[in-house]
């Protein structure tokens, strides 16, 4: 059939998912796609009045019913398959554990597969090695064919058996809507989210850069934020324990704000809040939700809360939510991160869904981070329901920190820490660490200071030696008055108003 003229009306769309959906071997979606298809393409010719083009419309949809066609005898087969692998188990011969789960055993993984035996399905001798592509009718427009080639029928089987087990299986009905969009491995085995063709990247590109199975942070590594510590305990970590107690008035919050000066630890808090709980960890700077994607920032927003409920408990952690979240209806702002915010603003709603369900298994915590509070939105700052500020380390904060940054260094008996933490006043918990790396590399700098590149290959060992010795005090004295705090006491003013008009204690 020759490719359709008729472009201009939007059922093309609908053959564009059906396609692709069909190519992965979603035959279920395809079928509603293709069924949405044809009746708004009919819908269309009946409005023609040129022969020629309605006959051409009534080809397409002759097509399209032949391709959909197809796709529900593929659905079937796969449903057979289904079946007989469930009567095989069920008859005994499967030898299934007591208390198994007949939809781990469908799946790949499974110790009950047995690939020689349940691969290709009889009915269709050649199926397996059918180009999915050839099989369907070259309903054009040209971009609505799936990109980079056709996917192995048979990887897509195996993706269709791991995500949605056979709709009539009735034993099958509990778990699958419990498993509605992952695959679920067996029992020892993590689960995955298995994405749409239409989500399948930037899926892969949030599970790539944003999450964190264990950010391994414990409470002992952050210095100091004492209070912090016992807000995010009692906000975060006891719903999770003693649900019972947290319900009514007493709810856990729906999200929580880290704010205060840069490099004081809220990254790191967040961190070992999920690690402490150990939930689900998702990194994201809210910059990237808008440039990084260009213009998808809203569907990432919603993928990334769709995968924060597949991998729950979790916690979704968001730096420099500002950059988000900024007063609303500025001229500069972007309409798409305009529409990725509102997205924001709509899942963290959905996340209190999430807690109210009382389940603590499938908790979603949202914690914002910023240092510039004051650019927040209304609307997020009223959904970061407690902001906790996290300042500049004190005295006794500061010399944890020293301790910290220095436990491998060697230092020498004139160097006090107590003094060093006292010259450090007004520097932020970065600055220390940038502090102590300086101090730590003065010994180096000191045994290379005239030697050229060849001269220092030559005496490596010798130089390895002098390196040996520790650090000593007045490399710290050197450091502290090469680098100076990064945070200005305006700055600080700024942050103690906004805390005494919105902050938590
Ligand atoms: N309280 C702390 N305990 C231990 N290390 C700290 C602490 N505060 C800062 N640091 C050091 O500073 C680095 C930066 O900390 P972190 O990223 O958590 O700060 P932040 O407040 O999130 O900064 P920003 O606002 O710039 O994102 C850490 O990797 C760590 O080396």
């Amino acid at each position: 059939m020759a490719s359709v003229a008729i472009n201009s009306i939007d059922f093309e769309e609908e053959v564009k998912k059906a396609r692709e959906c069909y190519m992965y071997g979603d035959y279920g979606r395809s079928t509603t796609f293709y069924k949405l298809a044809i009746d708004k393409l009919r819908r269309y010719c009946q409005t023609l009045s040129n022969v020629a083009e309605k006959k051409h419309g009534n080809e397409c949809i002759v097509e399209l019913e032949r391709e959909l066609k197809s796709t529900v005898e593929h659905e079937r087969m796969i449903e057979e398959i289904h079946e007989n692998l469930f009567k095989k188990y069920t008859s005994g011969g499967g030898g299934r554990a007591a208390g198994g789960d007949i939809n781990n055993d469908l799946n790949y993984g499974s110790p009950f597969y047995n690939a020689a035996v349940d691969e290709r399905p009889t009915r269709d001798p050649g199926f397996n090695n059918r180009n999915p592509a050839q099989g369907v009718a070259p309903f054009q427009p040209a971009s609505a064919r799936p990109q980079g080639g056709a996917r192995d029928i048979r990887s897509a089987n195996h993706n269709q058996r791991g995500r949605n087990p056979p709709s009539n299986a009735p034993h099958n009905k509990q778990k699958q809507s419990d498993n509605k969009r992952g695959s679920n491995q067996a029992d020892n085995a993590e689960k995955r989210y298995i994405p749409t063709p239409a989500e399948k990247d930037l899926v892969e590109g949030l599970e790539r850069d944003i999450v964190q199975k264990d950010p391994n942070v414990r409470w002992v590594d952050v210095a100091g934020c004492t209070g912090a510590k016992k807000l995010l305990q009692e906000a975060v970590v006891l719903p999770r324990y003693i649900p019972d107690f947290f319900k009514g008035i007493r709810r856990p919050w729906k999200g929580i704000l880290l704010f205060g000066p840069p490099g004081t630890g809220k990254t790191m808090l967040a961190k070992a809040v999920a690690t402490e709980c150990k939930t689900t960890f998702f990194n994201v700077a809210a910059a990237n939700l808008t440039s990084k994607y260009h213009g998808e920032g809203e569907k990432l927003v919603h993928l990334l809360f769709e995968l924060a409920k597949f991998y729950a408990p979790s916690t979704v952690f968001i730096d420099e939510i500002d950059s988000l979240c900024s007063t609303r209806g500025q001229s500069n702002e972007h309409e798409a991160s305009r529409r990725a915010k509102s997205e924001l603003l709509i899942q963290m709603d959905g996340v209190s869904g999430a807690l109210g369900n009382e389940d603590p298994s499938k908790m979603i915590m949202v914690l914002g981070a910023t240092n510039h509070p004051w650019d927040l939105d209304d609307a997020m700052r009223r959904r970061l329901e407690k902001r906790i500020y996290i300042p500049l380390p004190d005295a006794a904060t500061r010399k944890q920190l020293l301790e910290i940054n220095l436990k491998e260094v060697s230092l020498e008996k004139d160097v006090d820490l107590d003094i060093i933490a006292n010259k450090l006043n007004g520097y932020s918990g970065s600055d220390i660490t940038s502090v102590c790396r300086d101090a730590a590399m003065m010994q180096m700098r000191r045994a290379t200071e005239n030697l050229s590149m060849t001269q220092i290959q030559e005496q490596a060992q010798v130089l390895k030696e002098k390196l040996q010795s520790p650090t000593i005090m007045k490399d710290f004295e050197d450091a502290i008055s090469k680098i100076s705090s990064s945070v200005s006491k305006e700055m600080l003013e700024k942050y103690d108003q906004w805390m005494k008009d919105f902050g938590s204690v």
